[in-house]
């Protein structure tokens, strides 16, 4: 069964404790907190305050997607804010085993990131280091947008990668997940499942949190 990280991209900023208290109850093992800067991705979201605030009130696994061009200038802060996780994208910066290094150096768990027009070719070599390497289903930047079903054959390769060299990273999926889109991930071999607009479009998140684990039994 697949595990599920909520984006709070899509949930009520004026109610987080709620919203957070909802997915936790509902079943989720993460919490996804995706950092925008303007630069990398048209948006600007939040920033490390968001995960300092969150830290005390939640025990789910908080996973920092960073949509920020150099990452390398605010792993630091996020790492102190009390992230578990923290992802950054091969795309950002000239210096990847640089930013994962930094990540580890933390104690924090180090995860790649791809976009969807992104070879698994191009994070080859620092798959010996990660915790997680997330397969962007969409385009980054927004919430709400369409899954891209060409991405799983990536899942696929990645997959067949790390059975071969006898890696133990999880697979996770971003963008347009819900609980068909998931299937054919989890099938090819993805092991984490956010889901932003589903999970908190609903009146009861918890029943979409199920639908998708129920999808990938
Ligand atoms: O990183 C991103 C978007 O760039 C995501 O984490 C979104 O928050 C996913 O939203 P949905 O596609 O699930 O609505
Ligand atoms: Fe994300």
């Amino acid at each position: 069964m697949i595990k599920v990280a909520p984006s709070i991209l899509s949930a009520d900023y004026v109610n987080l404790q709620r919203d957070i208290e909802k997915v936790e109850q509902g079943g989720a093992e993460y919490l996804h907190i995706d950092i925008m800067d303007g630069m990398f991705v048209p948006a600007i979201s939040y920033g490390p305050n968001w995960v300092k605030a969150i830290r005390p009130i939640s025990n789910l696994i908080l996973d920092v997607h960073m949509m920020v061009e150099n990452p390398e200038r605010y792993i630091d802060t996020f790492a102190e804010a009390g992230a578990d996780l923290i992802g950054v994208h091969v795309e950002a910066t000239p210096h990847i085993h640089r930013a994962l290094q930094m990540i580890k150096n933390h104690g924090v768990k180090a995860e790649v990131v791809i976009n969807p027009g992104t070879p698994v070719d191009a994070i080859k070599p620092v798959l010996y280091m990660v915790d997680q390497v997330l397969v962007m289903t969409v385009n980054p930047g927004f919430g709400g947008q369409k899954f891209i079903p060409e991405t799983v054959k990536k899942i696929q390769e990645l997959n067949a990668i790390k059975k071969a060299e006898g890696y133990d990273f999880d697979i996770e999926i971003d963008g347009g997940v819900n609980d068909q889109t998931v299937k054919g991930a989890y099938e090819a071999g993805a092991t984490v499942a956010v889901a932003g607009s589903y999970v908190f479009g609903a009146d009861d998140p918890a029943s979409r949190i199920h639908a998708i684990k129920d999808a990938t039994k």
